[in-house]
């Protein structure tokens, strides 16, 4: 095997982009995302663009990915359209990365560039967030929308035109959030008025929700695919080939970014709800109702409960029957999207564990299922029995004996209180709206089809209650 490591000199036929866009976030989920995408359409020569990355925090990969020229290998694997995808592609649309922890400058001088024009980040959840000691004084400050806040007045004092910001961080709302901080930041550093109106009037705050799975380095199979590719590559990342981009834009967008023009599955809109209800609850949805279940079952992960006769026909049957039919979205979109979600899950090569899923369940089943559980009985007046069924699943999960739990302490402190007093569990547990934002006690029927469930799984087991119910 090759000793080399990936690079311009290894292959120098790798084409060279000007910087267009900024983004914020080195990580796997955004090499195999937004650059990935800029590479596609850099190949069908529609974009003519790389990405300058900057490290929202001191310690990244800006190291690693000066050691191979900014190159690194996207693997795609999966199953489009019944068919097996395995692609490796070298994305060669990093330009370069700065740390502004030890380059600060050369970060601020970003905001002289007049060709950079787009913004991107991801951050984690944990990013978009206000630091109440950020100052601008010159130094890198800790939160990344205050080093956005610096240099975009840096780039107004320049009297140069704003950008395209798109954050992809999983929040809601997460340009409105990150507008806001901005401004509170312009406001706390008193940057004046003629500055907040720049930002207002120059700057444009796109919303965008997105979806790809992206397990990241493949650490178990990095020595055999570098003896594949011939070359060595520590920034190798593996994805599902699925991929889906909703920015909440306007229309010119679609233009200024030509990403659906090269194929790919982004969508510009004036209003993304649609598209994130859908994403919550078809995909997040089954995947928080298939955790507790499948855990007491036995299972490991998703693709072993897509393998398995009962639970595959649960998961099918719930999207069918009890959550397609309470979203307001056409069906001829609905429709593919549960298709492709439910190939998604069955994927052979992504390893994706319950465990990981079921962190924080039941702030997850608050939002993924309890809404369409309340609009099924109130439009049909009964109980969904596979959300239900899910949900006394999810509460026995949280006794602690069948499974492990993972949640805060205050979260199991109040199930172990609840669960002290087994008589009276239901009840108790319906009724803290600190949980789920309502007394849930209050839902005609809900807490006898719960205390029934709670019975069943108990006397048998989580298999064979779903076969009572699966058809
Ligand atoms: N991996 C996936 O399948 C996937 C899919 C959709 C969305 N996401 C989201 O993308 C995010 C990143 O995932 P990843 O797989 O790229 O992880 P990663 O560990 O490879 O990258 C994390 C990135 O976030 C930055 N970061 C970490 N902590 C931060 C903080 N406190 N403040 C600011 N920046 C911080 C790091 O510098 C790095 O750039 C996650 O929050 C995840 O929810 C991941
Ligand atoms: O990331 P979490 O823990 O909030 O949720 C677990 C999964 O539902 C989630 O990661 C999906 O796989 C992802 O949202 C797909 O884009």
């Amino acid at each position: 095997m090759s000793t080399n490591r990936l690079s311009r000199s290894t292959h120098p036929h790798l084409s060279l982009h000007p910087e267009r866009m900024i983004q914020f976030g080195e990580g796997n989920f955004m090499r195999a995302f937004v650059d990935w995408q800029l590479q596609q359409m850099n190949n069908q020569g529609l974009f003519n663009g790389s990405a300058v990355l900057v490290q929202p925090i001191e310690q990244g990969l800006g190291g690693l990915m000066a050691a191979q020229d900014n190159l690194y290998t996207v693997l795609l694997n999966g199953i489009m359209q019944q068919q097996p995808v395995n692609s490796r592609e070298i994305i060669s649309s990093v330009s370069r990365v700065i740390n502004p922890y030890t380059d600060y400058e050369a970060y601020l001088a970003l905001a002289e560039d007049d060709g950079l024009e787009f913004i991107t980040s991801n951050t984690t959840e944990a990013g978009i967030a206000y630091h109440p000691g950020d100052l601008a004084d010159g130094t890198p400050p800790k939160s990344f929308p205050a080093k956005l806040t610096a240099l975009l007045h840096r780039r107004f004092q320049l009297g140069k035109k704003g950008f395209v910001i798109i954050p992809c961080e999983l929040i809601d709302r997460n340009g409105e959030k990150l507008r806001q901080i901005v401004q509170q930041y312009a406001a706390e550093w008193n940057l004046g008025e003629a500055f907040l109106q720049w930002l207002e009037q120059e700057n444009t705050f796109c919303c965008s929700l997105v979806d790809r799975i992206v397990p990241g380095y493949p650490r178990d199979k990095a020595a055999e695919l570098e003896a594949e590719l011939g070359y060595l590559d520590n920034l190798m990342v593996t994805a599902e080939p699925f991929l889906f981009w909703v920015i909440e834009g306007p229309a010119w967008l679609a233009e200024k970014l030509p990403l659906a023009e090269a194929g790919l599955n982004v969508v510009v809109t004036d209003d993304m709800t649609p598209y994130r209800e859908r994403k919550v609850h078809l995909l997040n949805g089954p995947h928080t109702a298939m955790v507790p279940l499948g855990m007491m079952a036995g299972l490991e992960t998703v693709e072993d409960v897509m393998n398995d006769e009962t639970f595959s026909r649960f998961v099918q049957e719930l999207i069918a029957e009890e959550l397609i039919p309470m979203l307001d979205l056409p069906k001829e979109e609905l429709l593919p999207y549960a298709d492709a979600v439910q190939e998604r899950f069955k994927n052979p090569y992504i390893r994706h564990e319950l465990t990981s899923i079921s962190l924080n369940s039941i702030s997850k089943f608050k939002t993924r299922l309890l809404p369409v559980l309340l609009k099924f009985q109130q439009e049909r007046g009964k109980l969904p029995e596979l959300i239900t069924l899910s949900f006394a699943g999810l509460l026995l999960s949280y006794r602690g004996d069948l499974v492990a739990r993972q949640d805060s302490p205050e979260m199991l402190a109040i199930f172990d209180e609840a669960w002290s007093n087994p008589a009276n569990f239901v009840q108790a547990i319906l009724k803290d709206e600190s949980l789920w934002g309502e007394d849930l006690s209050l839902v005609p029927g809900l807490a006898e089809v719960l205390a029934s469930h709670l019975q069943k799984l108990e006397s048998s087991d989580s298999r064979a209650a779903l076969e009572q119910f699966v058809s």
